[in-house]
């Protein structure tokens, strides 16, 4: 939502694609939720910028492991830095750029949320992976298209988003979005 704000090109399109996926007359139901391509392309570049767990959970490994240059000896404690990786110049063009449009460019497939391209591990991978990803997926799309659907967003006057983050395990805005919902349609 912070991102929509701050890019109300992108929060026009969206309702745009939800306009015509869903109608005015209608609420969003489950079924529609994989026609939303632009919605899906904005969750995945959300998670790009901004992923809930930046260094996912840590790892140890059981012997001594060499990953690339470096000898990683055994039962060290492993973070690895998705924040930074998701945000690295040579990973996305214009990497602090909110585009949702990256990941329609052809390249979707390379880009679930599976963990199968090490470029872009929101849910992190393998074994230990996020367990929630069909859930979570579900989740977000339902509620964010419920909310874009239904309402316009707008920020109270003079305010811009302020992205500062508290970094920990889980990471958060330093400051809530205040966001003002103005209805869209009359059901
Ligand atoms: C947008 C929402 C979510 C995000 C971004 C997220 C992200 C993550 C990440 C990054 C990990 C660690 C993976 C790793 O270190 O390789 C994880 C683990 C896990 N997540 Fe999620 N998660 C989300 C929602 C959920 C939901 C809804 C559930 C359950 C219903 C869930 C259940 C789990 C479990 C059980 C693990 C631990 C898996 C293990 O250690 O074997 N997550 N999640």
């Amino acid at each position: 939502m912070a991102e929509l704000l701050a890019n109300p090109h992108v929060l026009k399109k969206l309702q745009h694609e939800l306009n015509t996926v869903i109608g005015t007359k209608n609420i969003v139901e489950k079924v529609d939720l994989p026609n939303l391509k632009y919605l899906k392309a904005s969750v995945q570049e959300a998670l790009r910028l901004h992923p809930p767990l930046p260094l996912l959970l840590p790892k140890c490994p059981t012997q001594t492991t060499i990953v690339g240059r470096f000898a990683i000896p055994k039962e060290t404690k492993v973070f690895l830095k998705i924040w930074a990786l998701q945000r690295h110049p040579e990973v996305s063009n214009k990497p602090l750029q909110f585009n949702p449009d990256r990941f329609l460019d052809g390249n979707n497939c390379m880009f679930y949320f599976e963990g199968n391209n090490f470029k872009y591990l929101p849910f992190g991978s393998g074994r230990r992976g996020c367990a929630g990803i069909p859930l979570a997926e579900k989740m977000v799309m339902d509620i964010l298209a419920s909310l874009l659907h239904s309402f316009d967003w707008q920020l109270p006057e003079g305010e811009v988003v302020d992205f500062s983050k508290k970094f920990g395990i889980v990471m958060k805005k330093s400051t809530p979005l205040i966001a003002i919902p103005i209805q869209r349609f009359n059901f």
